[in-house]
């Protein structure tokens, strides 16, 4: 279904540069997002993540090169365009004192909404239609974090801009945001663009990954490539991995085995036959504890690429 939008470009950066002074906020940064993309911000604490949130949200002002929403790119029609994103940068502003949908109220008479179902909508999209009435000053983070969504939702935008929407949410809080933004992607079609730092979560959630690092966009791969970029390794746990290794390097003439810290044989997949390997082991009468293709991990690609970049 989704795949009908692919081709529609909803956010382009071209040469976009912040400098700070001297300092590089962001540096001759080219990426898209396209509609259906579920894209994931990685990067350290001040790779330029938000500040790239906040030039989309038209809160910073580019140093050099531009943007473009929904294929517009001059100042004022940015503007106006800007009223189908939905924006969570930062935490929520929220006042305590009032409820949830007294704050919604607050938020609808800002950008000029009308319409009496939206409260009510929204509150159900987020799963706090029980708590409508209760104060902010009562609501735990994570009630206040699907608040926050709920505030970025009221537009009913066909674009999300996150910057760190589950950063301090317990387990369940972050499956349940989690679950809302993909029947929001999945259901409502809404195009997301999402920071976070806790990458086994963004592994499950986003369609496609960037990673900024001191301000520069180094990489982006697909859902897709991340998974096979990690079927890399034929992975080995038997009782006696050093014995095991040497037969397979003798009867298979493998050069490259390694055994990890945690004791397990690793041969790069290019380098043997899954099938090959299992059946020297067996012949050879070899307890098999487990016997795996390497499973893709978004952590471990991100720190072989900084460690490549830091080199
Ligand atoms: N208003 C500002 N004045 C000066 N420097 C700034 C300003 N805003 C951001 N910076 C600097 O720009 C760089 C990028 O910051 P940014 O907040 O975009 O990083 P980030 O990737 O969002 O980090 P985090 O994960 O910590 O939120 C940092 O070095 C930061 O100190």
């Amino acid at each position: 279904m989704r795949s009908v939008l692919v081709d529609t470009t909803i956010f382009e950066a071209t040469g976009l540069t912040k400098q700070y002074g001297i300092a590089f906020a962001l540096q001759d940064i080219n990426m898209i997002v396209r509609a259906g993309d579920i894209y994931g911000f990685v990067g350290e604490n001040g790779a330029g993540k938000t500040t790239l949130m906040k030039i989309i949200g038209g809160l910073v002002h580019p140093t050099s090169g531009k943007i473009s929403l929904f294929g517009k790119d001059d100042k004022n029609q940015l503007d106006l365009v800007r009223r189908q994103i939905g924006f969570l940068i930062e935490r929520p502003a929220l006042y305590p004192h009032l409820t949830a949908e007294e704050n919604l109220i607050f938020y609808c008479q800002i950008y000029g909404i009308n319409d009496p179902n939206r409260i009510t909508d929204v509150l159900q999209a987020v799963n706090l239609t029980n708590v409508g009435k209760k104060k902010i000053s009562d609501f735990s983070l994570g009630m206040r974090q699907r608040l926050g969504l709920a505030v970025a939702l009221l537009n009913d935008p066909k674009f999300l801009v996150l910057d760190e929407p589950i950063n301090g949410l317990d387990p369940s809080g972050i499956v349940e945001v989690r679950k809302i933004l993909e029947y929001l992607a999945n259901e409502k079609k809404v195009s997301i663009l999402i920071s976070s730092h806790i990458l086994s979560e963004l592994q499950l959630l986003a369609t496609k990954f960037g990673f900024i690092h001191k301000g520069r966009l180094i990489k982006e791969i697909s859902a897709d490539e991340l998974l096979k970029s990690a079927e890399k390794q034929i992975c080995i746990r038997t009782p006696d991995p050093e014995v095991t290794a040497q037969i397979l390097k003798d009867e298979l003439q493998i050069e490259y085995i390694t055994i990890s810290e945690t004791e397990e044989i690793q041969i790069p997949k290019e380098n043997a036959d899954l099938e090959k390997v299992m059946s020297v082991l067996l012949q050879r009468g070899i307890q098999i504890q487990g016997i795996n293709l390497s499973t893709p991990n978004l952590e471990n690609y991100y720190m072989d690429l900084i460690g490549g970049s830091n080199s």
